[in-house]
């Protein structure tokens, strides 16, 4: 039985993620961290928690702390923590911002809770995953990000819709950046267990349009309502249940990869990996030539950002 922490559990996305983690029969404790001065905040959070479990039966147990010491112990950290983008700004506009406080961060986690795995959720999620991995002192394999896999649902629903199946008869992946750069793998689509190209009706699918409400889903979202949270929440729940249950699940996540798509690397970005109690483990592929040159700019464009970032940090600009 597992202790998941959450730091930014006061956000939009921390506060969901309590409850779709609170659900998982391998949780034992979800502590949520928030700054000092977020004590009333936390334990309302807390209490509000806890008032859903009698009707769903949960007995996972619930703590709060504003000390980041007790994040000892912890074996994943959901990190949450930082700004959101505004309705006009990329993903990418946060990331100086949200490096400060990533590396901070994971500085400190790195101390105190050696043996945890960090998931990281902050946005820009790729970059932010490469800032926790070098700060924390962690191994590749126990720091990754929510990536492209909230994108993979979003398109597997996309694809349902069209063909008027059930989700689970769709398999699909994004690969690359989470963000405008994306790229979707339709060598790696099945209907069914079909290849989509296989069917007559792939001619009618409007790839373009499908990619376009992918690429924007997080935007429109924030411009209606505020913030994505339902979506994230349940992708969040998804990635640490594989872990905590040692499912080995292949999912598309934000994970330091060397050379495993066709000798690209160097980069925290959104690939398929085998997930499990002892990490990430990106898993090599080949892919379709346009898809490879798609990925290849996704990263340089990850990559070049990156090393801006980590010049800021370094230069303590
Ligand atoms: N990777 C993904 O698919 C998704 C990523 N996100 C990202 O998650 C992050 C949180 O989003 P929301 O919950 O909507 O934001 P929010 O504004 O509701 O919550 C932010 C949380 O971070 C904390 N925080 C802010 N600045 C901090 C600092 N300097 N030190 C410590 N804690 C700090 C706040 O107290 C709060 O708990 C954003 O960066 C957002 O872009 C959101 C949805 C999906
Ligand atoms: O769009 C955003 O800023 C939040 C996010 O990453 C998503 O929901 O995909």
């Amino acid at each position: 039985m597992a202790k998941v922490a959450i730091v930014g559990a006061t956000g939009r996305v921390g506060q969901y993620a309590a409850l779709t983690i609170s659900r998982i029969p391998y949780v034992r404790e979800v502590q949520l961290y928030g700054r000092p001065g977020s004590e009333d905040v936390l334990d309302g959070v807390a209490r509000d928690l806890i008032d859903s479990f009698a009707a769903t039966g949960t007995d996972s147990h619930v703590s709060w702390s504003c000390n980041l010491e007790d994040l000892k112990g912890s074996d994943i950290i959901v990190f949450t923590a930082g700004v959101a983008r505004k309705p006009q700004q990329t993903r990418i506009d946060l990331a100086v911002e949200n490096a400060r406080i990533v590396a901070d961060f994971a500085q400190k986690i790195g101390k105190i809770a050696p043996d945890s795995f960090i998931m990281m959720v902050t946005n820009p999620v790729d970059i932010m995953t490469h800032v926790a991995l070098r700060y924390s002192g962690k191994k590749p394999n126990e720091v990754f990000g929510l990536g492209t896999h909230l994108d993979s649902m979003r398109l597997k629903s996309s694809i349902a819709s069209f063909f008027q199946v059930h989700v689970s008869e769709v398999h699909t992946r994004i690969i690359g950046e989470h963000g405008d750069s994306m790229v979707p793998l339709w060598s790696a689509t099945t209907i069914g267990g079909i290849q989509i190209s296989n069917l007559p009706s792939f001619a009618h699918v409007p790839i373009e349009d499908i990619m376009q409400q992918v690429r924007s889903a997080g935007q429109k979202i924030i411009a209606s309502k505020g913030a994505t949270v339902w979506g994230p929440g349940e992708a969040i729940a998804t990635l640490i249940r594989t872990i905590l249950g040692n499912e080995n699940r292949i999912l598309t996540v934000s994970a330091y990869i060397k050379a495993e798509v066709h000798n690209i690397g160097d980069v925290c970005i959104g690939v398929p990996a085998r997930m499990n109690r002892s990490g990430v483990y990106p898993v090599p592929i080949r892919i379709e030539p346009t898809e490879v040159r798609n990925f290849q700019n996704s990263v340089e464009k990850i990559r070049g950002v990156t090393q801006e970032i980590f010049t800021i940090l370094e230069n303590g600009e």
